[in-house]
């Protein structure tokens, strides 16, 4: 019986274990130039041990971002500084993948080229607020998208694509979840467009197709993953019947092969209802490929997920924060750091590279 610590792979990339790192985004990157800091070498070689890292969600180019300090993957400098830190993983024996994230109409015009307003499906600005400088400011309202530009961003991805098999990642994942730039297309709430990319799910879908493939064009399917979260209302985002529309794109993304569907089950500390588990357990059955489970998971209720065959793998998130040897202390059932949620965003090596392995706690 397979459990979270029997070796196998997910498409062509073997794993040691199923305990998987969660995309984290920790806004340390250098602003600037959107280079990853030099701290980043050493927390993700820190976590290593995981059976695969997905690194944090890391823009396409400069329209995708809308955080502080968060990565990116179009400059040389930039895929030379990712080259350095899966260099490191790997050193360690670990597996990582890169993110691949634009972030749409979760932005502001601060962030963005030369002031312009933030990129869109349709020009509704979000019920969210941005952060910078020091402060809170809600979204701006973004601009739709022409065809053109549209096409210009599907280029981006198969671009950072192409960078990523550069830095020397052994994968990516299509960031398509939690409200930003494809879950916008996705859903009938942020795309109101009459052309060939809205009104109904094929057209809505279109743009992750075209994205799918650009990045296939770069990567075997066997190396290529995608992240969903059909139950999610994060950043403003929802449709009129995700069950619908989320059961027409597993179906079709069941068809690309692809290496796993890294599915956002839950939110931290938000319930979730009734009608929302039975969409999930119907989406769970519609996927026909490594699945990887995320959301509030524990060491028992994960361990269970693999084991009953539900889940192939399990993402931890906030846990791998605090806990960069989170392999090995679920393997000699060890207690566990408790994360600083005050150092999850910004700042330097606190709350970053600082937490203790196990040898340290005694
Ligand atoms: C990339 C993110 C996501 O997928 O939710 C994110 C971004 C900023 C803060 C937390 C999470």
């Amino acid at each position: 019986m397979t459990d979270l610590f029997s070796a196998g792979s997910t498409g062509t990339i073997e794993l040691r274990n199923r305990i998987f790192m969660a995309p984290l985004t920790r806004s340390r990157a250098h602003d600037d130039t959107d280079i990853p800091s030099d701290m980043a070498i050493t927390y993700y070689a820190q976590r290593a041990s995981s059976g695969l890292i997905v690194s944090e969600a890391t823009q396409i180019n400069p329209q995708g971002k809308g955080y502080i300090q968060t990565p990116g993957i179009y400059t040389a400098e930039q895929v030379s500084k990712w080259r350095e830190i899966t260099d490191a993983v790997h050193a360690k024996g670990g597996k990582i993948v890169l993110q691949l994230w634009h972030v749409g109409r979760i932005s502001h015009t601060h962030f963005q080229p030369d002031g312009q307003a933030p990129l869109a499906p349709s020009a509704i600005q979000p019920d969210v607020e941005v952060f910078f400088d020091g402060q809170k400011q809600p979204a701006s309202t973004p601009k739709a998208m022409r065809v053109e530009e549209i096409e210009n961003t599907v280029e981006d991805y198969r671009q950072a694509a192409k960078n990523a098999r550069e830095a020397g990642f052994d994968g990516v994942e299509i960031h398509a979840a939690n409200g930003y730039l494809i879950d916008q297309f996705l859903r009938d709430k942020t795309n109101q467009r009459e052309d060939e990319y809205g009104g109904s799910v094929q057209n809505r879908m279109r743009f992750l197709s075209q994205v799918t493939e650009a990045v296939l064009s770069q990567w075997d399917a066997s190396q290529v993953g995608i992240r969903l979260s059909p139950i999610g209302n994060q950043n403003d985002i929802d449709d009129s019947d995700p069950l619908g529309t989320f059961t027409y794109i597993i179906e079709r993304l069941n068809q690309y092969g692809l290496a796993y569907l890294h599915m956002v089950e839950r939110f931290p500390g938000l319930p979730t209802n009734n009608k929302d588990l039975k969409i999930q357990a119907a989406l769970r059955q519609a996927w026909q490929g490594f699945y990887i489970a995320n959301g509030d998971y524990d060491y028992l209720t994960a361990q269970n997920a693999v084991e009953s065959e539900y889940a192939d793998a399990v993402a931890f998130g906030r846990t791998y924060i605090a806990n960069p040897d989170l392999a090995e202390r679920f393997e000699v059932g060890a207690s566990l750091n408790e994360p600083d949620p005050d150092t999850f965003y910004g700042g330097g090596e606190e709350g970053y590279t600082d937490y203790p392995f196990m040898q340290q706690d005694s």
